[in-house]
């Protein structure tokens, strides 16, 4: 009790001294206690910009709040621009732990000495962060691995410092008048649950196993394979992978890696992930891609930590590639109408209104060379400008945009020339032909056929029940009705596809035999 509230106290300190009540002044419904701050603690220096001293605030609260800010980072939809680019700056630097307690924490967790575990164990870390730290170390067998260990700790020190946060969100929605759309508790709601989540390596290990499925027939991204007998919650055990990171562009020159090349492959894997899989990487910093110069997968991608994936649904994708081509069309009524289609902005928006504010936020994107326009930034232009109409933003939409944005980072550092519209377009456009063309409908004909084998058999049933209770209550039943007629619509559009690919089959067979005979005579 005593240490949550001398942390509580740190924390206020850390407010105060950093002018963080002053960030929020625009907001606030009762200015008068960031003025009585102000008298009270004269002596502090605001005169840095605000994005810089929340940086620094956050660094100086330590590791779940540097985690915090970071995340924060990616919210476009809540953030302003100029705190967001301070916040993306935030770097968890945090000394490595002893190693010993590494060592600890794989005797609990895998239930023997790394010595008796492995062939070799490297004491020192390769790497370390806030939530874990990174050790190579030999199997028996003589395969190399990489061996990540959670922070001990980590929970107790997660948890008491999301507990505090959700007490300042609860505080900060009562006071502060913008928190209606900032929806503070919310957002820590969502923090607490990805950093749960990030506790969990076995969650990042069945990620990485997900993903290396995914590509396991592509010649352009590699995944490390998890030693599942290894792998526990606290401790993860993968192979070790080996090539130069993907930002030291000199050492990829100088390995003779084609970076034209790696550029739109970079692309098509994203694309790749997002339109075929529904399921991409979404923390794709530079450090955490490698680039192979073995000879036998020489100039592909290695991804590494898996902790935060991205998934998307059918319904998320067929938003996104109606929106980017109708936004390379210029089509921004289409635009409008997709989102109210979607169910996204609210029914009664006028799809005239929102048709000319999403036309007055891209219009001037589109008078740049095709190569510099900015996926991302469409995307972002797109949420902001659907915030002023109350269409919530999608989280998982977020994390893509976040991912674009890096993505086309890296891939211009890589060839200031790529054209994303070019290698993106083929993957929208299959995806859109997949939807509505007639591999869609064989598709889904397929998808649906489970249900109808059910709803067939029981067809009769429900009618005769149906008609037994409209005699019994004739104006009760409607609703049933409707959706019988609904079913039996949807059972005669499927009877006719059916009838009619019969028919093209039999037609085709008995054409073939003709042809057969006729071959025969001759
Ligand atoms: N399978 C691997 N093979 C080789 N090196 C690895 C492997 N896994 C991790 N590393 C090394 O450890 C570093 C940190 O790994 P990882 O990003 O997974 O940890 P993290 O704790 O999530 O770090 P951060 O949050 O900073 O990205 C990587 O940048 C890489 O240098």
């Amino acid at each position: 009790m005593m240490l949550k509230f001398l942390r509580l106290l740190k924390i206020l300190r850390v407010s105060v001294r950093y002018g963080l009540d002053e960030i929020a002044i625009s907001g606030l419904r009762k200015p008068r206690i960031t003025k009585l701050i102000d008298t009270v603690f004269f002596w502090r220096d605001l005169s840095s910009p605000r994005g810089v001293r929340l940086r620094m605030a956050l660094e100086e609260l330590g590791p779940i709040f540097v985690k915090f800010g970071q995340v924060l980072s990616t919210r476009s939809d809540l953030i302003p621009p100029d705190l967001q680019i301070e916040l993306a700056r935030l770097q968890d630097r945090v000394p490595p732990f002893d190693p010993d307690l590494a060592i600890a924490q794989i005797r609990k967790s895998l239930g023997a000495h790394p010595d008796e575990l492995f062939a070799t164990f490297e004491r020192n870390p390769v790497a370390s962060a806030s939530i874990a730290q990174v050790h190579f170390a030999t199997l028996k067998d003589g395969r190399q691995v990489a061996v990540k260990v959670l922070r001990p700790g980590m929970k107790k020190t997660i948890d008491d410092d999301v507990a505090l946060m959700h007490v300042a969100a609860e505080w900060i929605s009562n006071v502060w008048a913008d928190s209606k759309r900032l929806k503070p508790k919310e957002v820590v709601a969502e923090f607490d649950k990805y950093l749960h989540d990030e506790l969990d390596l076995m969650r990042e290990a069945a990620n990485a196993s997900q993903l290396r499925r995914n590509f396991a027939d592509s010649h352009l991204l590699l995944v490390p394979e998890m030693h599942w007998d290894y792998c526990s919650s606290n401790v993860i055990v993968m192979e070790r992978m080996h090539g130069i990171p993907v930002s030291q562009i000199d050492r990829l020159e100088a390995a003779g890696v084609d970076l034209k090349k790696l550029s739109s492959d970079g692309v098509e894997i994203f694309f790749t992930q997002v339109f075929r899989d529904g399921f991409f990487h979404a923390d794709m910093h530079p450090g955490n891609i490698l680039v192979s110069v073995e000879p036998e997968t020489f100039g592909r991608y290695i991804a590494l930590d898996f902790g935060i994936v991205g998934t998307l649904n059918d319904f998320d994708k067929d938003y996104l590639s109606q929106n980017f081509l109708a936004f390379f069309r210029r089509d921004y009524k289409r635009v409008a109408e997709a989102h109210i289609e979607s169910g996204w902005a609210p029914k009664e928006t006028r799809v005239d209104e929102l048709e000319s504010a999403v036309r007055a936020c891209c219009e001037p994107i589109f008078d740049r060379p095709l190569k510099d326009i900015s996926f991302g930034q469409i995307l972002l232009r797109l949420f902001q400008t659907s915030r002023r109409f109350n269409v919530e933003v999608q989280p998982q939409l977020v994390l893509l945009q976040k991912t674009l944005l890096n993505i086309e980072g890296l891939g211009r550092q890589l060839d200031p020339d790529l054209d994303l519209w070019k290698t993106a377009k083929p993957y929208l456009e299959n995806w859109m032909g997949e939807q509505v063309g007639w591999k869609g409908f064989v598709q889904r004909l397929k998808a649906e056929a489970p249900r109808y084998a059910h709803i067939f058999p029981q067809l009769p049933r429900l009618m005769h029940q149906a008609l037994e209770r409209h005699a019994e209550k004739p104006n009760d039943n409607t609703e049933l009705i409707r959706q019988l007629v609904v079913e039996q619509q949807r059972t005669n559009r499927l009877l006719g596809a059916v009838v009619f690919v019969a028919m093209a089959l039999g037609l085709g067979v008995a054409g073939f035999h003709l042809y057969a005979r006729w071959h025969h005579l001759l």
